[in-house]
């Protein structure tokens, strides 16, 4: 099923999502409709809190061709070297893009969809995939790395935007 993508600033994206003992079917079911969510938005990424739950799993597919699908279930980051900036944009915050410095190579230690344990090292467009979705378990945003006034041009932007469509 495709899931209502939460938009900010909406405060259930600023949940932590707790580990996933157990990767079961209702797990199974919800990395299927994320990943049919994250194909309907036209992202390359989507984690659960975006689909308001509070789980730690996280979809992916960053190939052009959109058949390298990857689920990350209770991920970490084990390993960060070098930084690089890159102009980075957010299906929970629409229409606004901003630069964004981020680990180059990363290691990412995390459990797939059948529950078994794998280690990852990636860079570029991988890794900083991975940053921007693991923040998101963390009820980070891309737009917390702005300053505060870019920010609340953000959300003022967001609002307006949210009133409109209400009217209409
Ligand atoms: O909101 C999300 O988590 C999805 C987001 C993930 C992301 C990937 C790479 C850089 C920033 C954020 C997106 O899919 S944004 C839309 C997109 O397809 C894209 C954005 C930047 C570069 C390449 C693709
Ligand atoms: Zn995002």
């Amino acid at each position: 099923a495709i899931l209502d993508v939460l938009s900010f600033p909406d405060e259930r994206l600023r949940t932590v999502a707790k580990p996933v003992d157990n990767v079961n079917d209702e797990i199974k079911q919800l990395v299927s409709d994320m990943f049919e969510t994250m194909k309907d938005e036209k992202g390359i990424g989507l984690a659960a809190t975006q689909v308001d739950r509070h789980v730690q799993v996280v979809v992916m597919d960053v190939s052009e061709e959109q058949n390298e699908p990857r689920v990350f279930i209770n991920p970490e980051i084990t390993r960060k070297e070098g930084a690089t900036i890159s102009e980075e944009g957010c299906l929970s915050v629409p229409g606004n893009y901003a630069k964004v410095e981020r680990a180059e190579a990363i290691t990412v230690k995390a459990l797939d969809a059948n529950g078994d344990s794998f280690e990852l090292e990636a860079e570029g467009l991988l890794a900083i995939c991975i940053q921007h979705e693991l923040d998101h378990l963390k009820g980070v945003l891309f737009i917390d790395y702005l300053s505060p006034l870019k920010r609340q041009r953000i959300r003022k932007k967001l609002e307006k935007e949210a009133r409109l469509a209400a009217r209409a």
